[in-house]
């Protein structure tokens, strides 16, 4: 324990909506904890990820994709990706290696020309591209900032990962141990919760339910004989998506409902009794207000 050869540090994760900045933090604190979806703008919170070796504990912050801010919500995540950046390490900046430099990217790198800490480039995705297709996208990047390192990998297989580890190990400073290595996420359970049934309800309704939805859990129990009473409910913006939500003779709520509560029960280790309602709370996004009640705590920035 009382190494002083010991690293850690802090290293926020950034990079447009769908570059697969939660699957790289899944594959390499290797548990669930940030939401996957293949509805972009879903990572609303950041939510660190704790990674812990003998040698060294990486704490990562995992942004909202920075974009440009249309309702409340959007301001508000923006802030929050943003000054993530003050406190941090270091700073990966994730690309997808089958689409070209946007717009999205430019917009991320000027806002990185103003920050001193180091960048490491994270190629993702190189399963899906051929060598030269690699040498293409890094041609497009590498003048862009002054970053510390190059790195291809594939979040989804983890090919490479653990070289992207160990060079950011390389570069922590030595530090203390500042969270239990048994912890993988700082965040509230209520939050975890939240996020894994808003999961199922991005994975069973596809683009029918926009991402327009939040989570309010609104109870956690623990019995005596260790079984875990959950009640949530799902507030969407219409009454449309409410009745998409709950399905023909609720059926489909009763599959978001089965699929979140095994995901649960697979984090917690404990059998769980899921509870969940259906609310329509129309405009919700652009009420600053409220925003604070369904999770999206203002000291979050
Ligand atoms: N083939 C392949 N797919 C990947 C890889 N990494 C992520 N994906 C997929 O890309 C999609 C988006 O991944 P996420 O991890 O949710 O992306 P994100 O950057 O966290 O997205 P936001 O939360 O919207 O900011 C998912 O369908 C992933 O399975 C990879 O290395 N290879």
């Amino acid at each position: 324990m009382d190494n002083p050869n010991y690293k850690s540090g802090f290293v926020a994760l950034i990079g447009r909506p769908n570059v697969g900045k939660s699957t790289l933090l899944n594959q390499v604190i290797g548990q669930k904890v940030a939401i996957m979806s293949n509805v972009a703008q879903t990572t609303r919170n950041k939510i660190q990820g704790i990674y812990t070796s003998n040698d060294a504990q990486i704490v990562f912050i995992d942004t909202p994709g920075i974009h440009k801010p249309q309702t409340k919500l959007g301001d508000f995540m923006e802030r929050s990706a943003l000054s993530a950046l003050d406190e941090v390490d270091a700073i990966l900046f994730v690309v997808n290696a089958t689409e070209n430099k946007g717009a999205g990217d430019n917009f991320i790198i000027e806002r990185l020309k103003k920050v001193h800490q180091p960048i490491y480039l994270v190629i993702n995705k190189i399963d899906q591209v051929k060598p030269e297709r690699l040498l293409d996208i890094k041609a497009q990047y590498e003048q862009s900032l002054d970053y510390q390192k190059i790195v291809p990998i594939s979040a989804l297989n983890g090919n490479n990962v653990d070289q992207l580890i160990e060079e950011l190990v390389n570069h922590l400073p030595n530090g203390p141990q500042y969270y239990p290595a048994d912890q993988v996420s700082d965040h509230p359970e209520r939050f975890v919760v939240g996020e894994m049934i808003r999961e199922k309800v991005f994975q069973l309704t596809r683009q029918e339910v926009p991402h327009s939805v939040a989570i309010d859990v609104e109870q956690i129990k623990r019995r005596d004989d260790r079984t875990i009473d959950i009640s949530a409910t799902i507030i969407v913006e219409r009454p449309g998506q409410k009745g998409i939500i709950i399905g023909k003779g609720g059926s489909m709520l009763k599959k978001i409902g089965t699929m979140a509560r095994e995901d649960i029960e697979r984090l917690m280790g404990d059998k769980v009794y899921l509870k969940l309602w259906v609310k329509v709370v129309e405009g919700w996004r652009d009420k600053g207000s409220m925003l604070k009640s369904y999770g999206y705590r203002k000291n979050d920035y």
